[in-house]
């Protein structure tokens, strides 16, 4: 099944002036309304970074499971490192008990500790350092692709502000340090049916205010819940990333744009995928209040309501 994630182009839009650029930021408003998922053409990221970063997380699954153990979370709560095979379900989100997704992933957070949080919940779930595997260029690869994903979020949001109406400068005091997380995913081959229930990532909304992911060029089984309660499949386009709003951009925007329910589903004899997925998420202590000025939600502090969304799932 074809799917309806519309093409956005990036650099089209920072490119073009007056009524075309108006256009290109209603374009965006409109795409983010309805689905909430976008595949964003003209990114700006170089090509080499996301083959480096590709080869070096593929490097790593690669490893037998003691040496991926090297760098696994040393106690429960750890927020990176490696989660084992069977160690997450993320239907648990939304109160739905399933069998565990079928994946294995690495996980990484922000390369710098900025001075002056106070907040020890803030280095406890945040600054905590990110475990290096010992897989050679995997973390000049990796530190590279984040530092690339921060950059583009700050363009993305930028026109997100111009989409919403607002000057394009509008989150920067937001963002001057912000908690993002980049997840890198292994999807294994299947043989057998998974078990009832048993999803690659089961069904969830996203946490944050973007995600940006690379999935694998070819691969298949990412799909969106549609505005009509249907599975449509994303199809990953050459070159492109797949977009989507997540919970606090849509509490942000007092949901005029929409955190969309997704998946990768699973089924019996799936060829392995792999996929890179750097959730962005404001700075600590960026105050969350809905931006059309009314009081659909109260306000609420980015890192403490990711924290809370986190410990809701019990991981
Ligand atoms: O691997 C994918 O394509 C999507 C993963 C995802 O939705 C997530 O980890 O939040
Ligand atoms: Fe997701």
């Amino acid at each position: 099944m074809s799917d309806g994630i519309r093409v956005w182009d990036l650099e089209a839009f920072r490119a073009a002036t007056g009524e075309e650029r108006a256009a290109r930021a209603r374009d965006l408003d409109d795409i983010l309304r309805t689905t909430g998922f976008l595949t964003l053409a003209g990114h700006g990221v170089p090509q080499d970074a996301i083959d480096d970063v590709r080869a070096a997380t593929a490097a790593f699954f690669a490893q037998p499971p003691e040496a991926k153990a090297q760098v696994a979370a040393p106690y429960k709560g750890y927020p990176y490192g490696w989660l084992g095979p069977l160690a997450e379900a993320l239907a648990a989100s939304r109160g739905e008990a399933t069998p565990p997704d079928l994946k294995e992933s690495f996980n990484g957070g922000p390369l710098e500790v900025p001075g002056g949080v106070d907040d020890p919940d803030a280095h406890a779930f945040c600054y905590q350092p990110t475990l290096w595997p010992d897989v050679p260029g995997f973390r000049a690869a990796w530190e590279r692709y984040y530092r690339e994903m921060e950059a583009l979020a700050a363009r993305v949001m930028g026109a997100c502000a111009a989409a919403l109406g607002l000057p394009e400068d509008h989150f920067e005091p937001s963002l001057r340090h912000p908690v993002s997380a980049l997840r890198a995913l292994n999807y294994p081959a299947t043989d057998a049916d998974p078990e009832a229930g048993q999803q690659r990532a089961g069904a969830h909304t996203d946490y944050g205010t973007l995600t940006i992911l690379l999935p694998q060029a070819g691969s298949r089984g990412l799909e969106i819940r549609t505005p009509a309660g249907e599975w449509a499949e994303v199809t990953p386009q050459p070159g492109c990333f797949v977009v989507n709003i997540g919970d606090l951009m849509a509490r942000w925007t007092a949901d005029r744009w929409v955190s969309t329910l997704h998946r990768v589903v699973a089924h019996a004899g799936q060829p392995g995928r792999q996929s890179l997925a750097f959730f962005h998420q404001p700075d600590w202590e960026a105050e969350i209040v809905p931006l059309d000025g009314s009081d659909a939600y109260p306000p609420v502090r980015s890192g403490p309501y990711l924290m809370g969304k986190f410990r809701a799932t019990g991981a």
